[in-house]
């Protein structure tokens, strides 16, 4: 970088400057230290060159005529340790303090890392107090002491790896959907429907308060989205297939470990499909395509979370990686929960929404990989999902993918694409006129079309093995707390 501006200033700027100032600008740029994410300087390209880091001390060890300093600068798991004689000793570096260390880089003698920087300066750039700093060197804070610090647990070693997958998680969504010929679509966050009907809407209005008959902001009630879906079939009419990945919010009043009342969705709708096996292709192929992603591009962040913060999960994500996720349809659910010999807290009977208890017994069934449950009540489902034509039962082409640990990861369904049956239905609901538009999607050029959601948290949650949402989103809200 300084070799490139002193470049550009000696080309664009000759009649400015002198030649000997430029001459002196560009000695400097050789000489600079050459400045470098940590992660960089495990690379050998950079042995025997003079090196600029800035990071975070994780240990200090200090003998007669050497320090050893480990930092961290969020790059990678790996901290670089740092060899620096006693005279740069300086009771500021202690865990925790950010310092800038410039040096030379070195292959280390140690078997344990391949590189060591030589420091020749060391500067503190913030201190930290050892005794108030929450977190103790060498020791292994579990994720449920890290919450009590949502403004600090990106500091440790494991809060910042699970960061770091969830960063790469992101990425393998993307890149699925764009190697599948999916469009993204940035669905708002404020709309004015209520798309799965639950009520669990927190509503939007400007915080100004006093006049108590102003009219609403947009005229009409205005929410939080809980999901883009309908904002999707729209756009499933233009471009055939689409999906969206953002924040969704639900005013649930639960402090499960499955819940947040701000999540992110992973939500993708196609156009011309008909039956819901090609839906429960995509989510396998999903679920699966990103999974290996995380793994091959995390090893190390992985691995920690694999062998300290929830030992033996690994075998857990292989088996559902090697398995064909086996699919059932409720009827078969219920059959199979009501032969159970387990004590469920709610009883089951054909007709009732199946809760975690059950959904876990399922998964247990199936040797613990995922499963689809097919063909849900239609009562149970929102005005949107496609009716079966199954008369007794009455039953929706409505999904859901159950997993390991977590339950339902993925909700889907067929979309009532009859102009007829639609109508009627939301009839039935008094909903005919705020759907309207709605309906306009079957009126022209509608064709059959399906799509399903996924919880970004539940997918981390069942490849790493978390027992608790809060753990894997950076600032959880739940009701009763909004902190920072
Ligand atoms: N896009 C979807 O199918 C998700 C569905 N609307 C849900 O919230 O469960």
């Amino acid at each position: 970088m300084f070799h490139s501006a002193a470049k550009s200033l000696s080309v664009a700027s000759t009649s400015l400057y002198s030649r000997s100032f430029l001459l002196r600008v560009r000695h400097y740029c050789d000489k600079a230290p050459l400045k470098l994410r940590i992660s960089q300087a495990f690379s050998t390209a950079d042995l025997g060159k003079s090196v600029k880091i800035q990071g975070w001390v994780r240990s200090v060890r200090t003998q007669k005529a050497h320090i050893f300093l480990h930092v961290n600068d969020g790059s990678s798991l790996q901290s670089l340790q740092v060899v620096a004689g006693a005279e740069l000793n300086d009771q500021l570096l202690t865990f925790g303090s950010a310092v800038e260390v410039t040096g030379i880089l070195k292959k280390s003698p140690h078997q344990k890392q391949a590189v060591e920087l030589e420091a020749q300066r060391i500067h503190v750039i913030g201190e930290c107090d050892p005794v108030d700093f929450p977190f103790k060197i060498k020791e292994r804070h579990n994720l449920e002491y890290l919450r009590q610090f949502p403004h600090l647990r990106c500091r440790t070693n494991a809060f910042s790896s699970l960061l770091r997958i969830r960063s790469e998680a992101t990425a393998a969504f993307h890149s699925f959907f764009k190697d599948n010929g999916f469009v993204q679509i940035h669905t708002p966050v404020i709309t004015s429907n209520d798309c799965e009907g639950a009520g669990e809407l927190f509503q939007v209005e400007p915080s100004s308060v006093g006049d108590a008959h102003r009219e609403f902001f947009f005229s009409v009630p205005a929410f939080l989205t809980v999901s883009g879906q309908l904002h999707l079939e729209v756009m499933s009419g233009a471009f055939s297939r689409v999906y969206t990945f953002g924040p969704t919010f639900r005013a649930e009043n639960s402090q499960s470990r499955r819940h947040l009342a701000e999540f992110y969705m992973v939500e993708a709708e196609l156009g011309f499909l008909r039956s819901l096996n090609d839906l429960t292709k995509v989510m396998e192929d999903m679920f699966k395509s990103t999974t290996e992603q995380v793994l091959a591009r995390c090893v190390e962040d992985v691995d920690l979370f694999h062998r300290h913060v929830t030992p033996g999960h690994r075998a857990s994500v292989d088996a559902m990686l090697k398995s064909s996720f086996p699919v059932m349809s409720y009827s078969e659910a219920v059959e199979i929960l009501g032969r159970s010999t387990e004590n469920f807290t709610f009883p089951v009977d054909w007709g009732c929404d199946l809760k975690t208890e059950h959904e876990k017994h399922l998964v247990k069934h199936c040797g613990n990989v995922p499963v689809f449950v097919t063909d849900y009540p239609y009562r149970l489902k929102p005005f949107y999902a496609r009716a079966n034509q199954d008369p007794p039962q009455n039953t929706a082409a409505a999904v859901d993918l159950l997993v390991p640990g977590v339950g339902e990861l993925c909700g889907g369904s067929l979309r009532e694409e009859r102009l007829d049956v639609l109508t009627a239905h939301l009839e039935d609901a008094g909903l005919e006129d705020t759907y309207d538009w709605y309906l306009d999607l079957r009126r022209f050029g509608s064709v059959p079309h399906g799509g399903f959601g996924l919880g970004f948290e539940r997918f981390l949650q069942c490849v790493l093995g978390v027992d608790n949402i809060k753990d894997v989103i950076p600032f959880p809200r739940y009701s009763h707390s909004c902190l920072l």
